[in-house]
């Protein structure tokens, strides 16, 4: 579970400052897809820095498992990230020396404590069933180079859920696909929200692929302008911005 209180966020601009969230209030239920939309320059993605505790806010809590993260310092955020939170961009960020087996592991094992050759066993063995679960068994060996722009971004999900995040944070998973893998990467991050029971908060401009969300926020000029998680509405919101 992830919720956000009367979170502002300002940035230097000129003279004045600009105010890219304003007084955001929300929650994130785990098991849940919960989509943020909003056009160009809304805060989508400010909103998103501050979930995932990359920017502190100006002022407001950022509500983390019962933590509240806009008050810990720099190392204790990091902390709190690599435990809790998985984190997927637009591109996939992978390392291009490693296979997609190996960049999974890595991510694990940045994680800490994880020195024991029974905990690295089991690192191994969560690696592979998440590759499983992203469709990529008969890849694992393989590097970016070797994947598609798809197969690459399920490489992303599966590392990002490697240590098993209580917060997934996906930032326009599907804006460098096509509309069918993008809807099938939708699709996935739908399910495995659910079998991995993570709070996902998933920033998207194009809701061509809205099926996969269980709830909307749209924001505008960094305010939330409308909220909503009954299917019905959500359809219609989505329609009507589309
Ligand atoms: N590092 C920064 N320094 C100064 N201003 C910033 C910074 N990051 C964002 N902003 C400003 O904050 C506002 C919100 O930007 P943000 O990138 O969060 O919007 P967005 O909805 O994600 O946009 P897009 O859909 O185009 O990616 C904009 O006015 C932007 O210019």
């Amino acid at each position: 579970m992830i919720s956000l209180e009367n979170v502002t966020l300002t940035f230097p601009d000129g003279d004045s400052r600009v105010t890219a969230v304003d007084d955001v209030t929300l929650a994130a239920p785990a098991g849940v897809v919960t989509g943020i939309t909003g056009p160009s320059g809304s805060g989508k993605s400010s909103l998103l820095a501050v979930a995932a505790t990359l920017i502190k806010p100006d002022s407001g809590r950022v509500m983390i498992d019962g933590t509240d993260a806009a008050k810990l310092g720099k190392r204790e955020a990091a902390a709190l990230r690599r435990e809790r939170i998985g984190i997927v961009f637009q591109q996939s960020n992978l390392l291009p020396s490693l296979t997609a087996r190996e960049q999974l592991h890595v991510m694990a094992e940045l994680g800490g404590e994880h020195t024991g050759p029974r905990t690295r066993r089991a690192i191994r063995a969560r690696a592979d069933e998440l590759l499983d679960a992203v469709g990529l068994a008969a890849q694992a060996g393989k590097r970016p180079a070797q994947l598609s722009g798809g197969q690459r971004q399920r490489v992303a999900i599966a590392r990002a859920l490697v240590h098993e995040p209580g917060v997934l944070l996906v930032d326009e998973p599907t804006s460098a696909l096509d509309r069918e893998r993008g809807a099938e990467i939708m699709g996935l991050i739908a399910r495995l929200t659910r079998e991995q029971g993570t709070a996902t908060l998933l920033v998207t401009h194009d809701l061509v692929h809205s099926g996969a969300l269980d709830a909307l926020v749209t924001v505008v000029d960094g305010a939330i302008v409308s909220s909503v998680d009954e299917p019905g509405l959500l359809r219609e919101t989505a329609a009507a911005a589309v």
